[in-house]
């Protein structure tokens, strides 16, 4: 198929440079306004073009697949989770599904440092205090936090972003430990002094801070159900940069209410903007609009992914960053 020929839908705005470069290269749809897509005008989409560039905000089923014609053959995603993406149907469907991988680790990184950081010395209570001109001088006992030096963080996942989060942890002083489905390479451990618990439970009865870098899939569902966040410490402190999927919210908001949970720091939401009231008012609580990945150059370089992996597939190969069930 000639490149030039291959029709591409883009579902969301995109980064200015980014939708310049789609437009050079491609025949493609670009979208005016920013909200996204109706099921319909998806499915339509879906129908109309050879690629569609979806985003998180797409969800990609198997009801949806099944009536999109024989047209589409590859979705581009715009992100690097792929959850709201039936691959496995997709793949029976012969349409190839990729993703943005590695170019929002240190940002998504970063950001859970932040959060980490914001939690334990209480920066948004520091903010709201100056926001209200209420501050009346330094005092030896106001707004105390907790050190995050030697303590312990437990990184649930330890992939490209849970090992950036380990390397900037570490650099705070605190100490590594993860729980992931495969242990890391010995010399991998070695560099990032991090510690192995084959078993989550006893790892998160152990940890100062948790830290939810895992993707959302079916078997990490509720990973952090009731049961477990009741393991943690009542001074841990539990932060989410990943999927909201991973962790019950109601029973994390109970927890946090009740005193069970010291706090938490969270970018993302089990029912995506619908989050429990309840978490809103909570002082021990960094909420944040899943802005994990959200800086420009990150942003840019996840739409260079996406041109890289159109570009292959229409050259006849198959894209550098496809994602395949067997990866999930
Ligand atoms: O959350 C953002 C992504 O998955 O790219």
């Amino acid at each position: 198929m000639p490149r030039e020929r291959l029709s591409v839908v883009v579902t969301r705005r995109l980064p200015e440079a980014v939708e310049t470069r789609l437009s050079e290269l491609f025949d493609v749809r670009l979208r005016d306004d920013d909200t996204p897509m109706t099921r319909e005008e998806l499915a339509a989409a879906m129908r109309g073009a050879d690629v569609l560039v979806p985003t998180l905000t797409d969800k990609i089923d198997a009801g949806l697949l099944a009536q999109v014609g024989e047209r589409l053959r590859l979705i581009a995603n715009y992100g690097a989770g792929v959850d709201h993406i039936d691959v496995a149907t997709a793949r029976q469907r012969g349409i190839l599904v990729s993703n943005t991988p590695g170019v929002l680790t240190d940002d998504t990184a970063d950001m859970t440092m932040a959060l980490i950081l914001a939690v334990t010395r209480r920066i948004p209570e520091g903010l709201a205090v100056m926001q209200r001109n209420e501050w009346t001088g330094w005092a030896p006992t106001a707004l105390l936090g907790g050190r995050v030096g030697g303590r312990r963080l437990g990184i649930l996942g330890m992939g490209r972003i849970g090992q950036a989060v380990a390397r900037r942890a570490r650099a705070f002083g605190m100490q590594i430990h993860y729980h992931n489905r495969r242990r890391l390479r010995p010399e991998i451990e070695e560099t990032l002094e991090a510690t192995y618990w084959e078993s989550l439970d006893q790892m998160i009865a152990r940890m100062d801070v948790i830290s939810v870098n895992c993707p959302s899939t079916p078997s990490t569902f509720h990973l952090m159900n009731a049961r477990r966040l009741k393991l943690m410490k009542p001074t841990g402190v539990i932060v989410n940069t990943s999927r909201g999927e991973v962790i019950d919210e109601n029973a994390l908001t109970r927890m946090i209410r009740s005193g069970e949970i010291a706090g938490a720091g969270l970018d993302v939401y089990e029912h995506g903007t619908q989050v429990n009231p309840r978490l809103r008012e909570l002082p021990n609580v960094v909420l944040l609009p899943h802005m994990g990945s959200a800086t420009l150059e990150g942003r840019i370089e996840m739409g260079e992914k996406v041109i890289i992996n159109i570009k292959t597939f229409a050259d006849g190969h198959r894209p550098p960053d496809q994602v395949v069930p067997a990866m999930l």
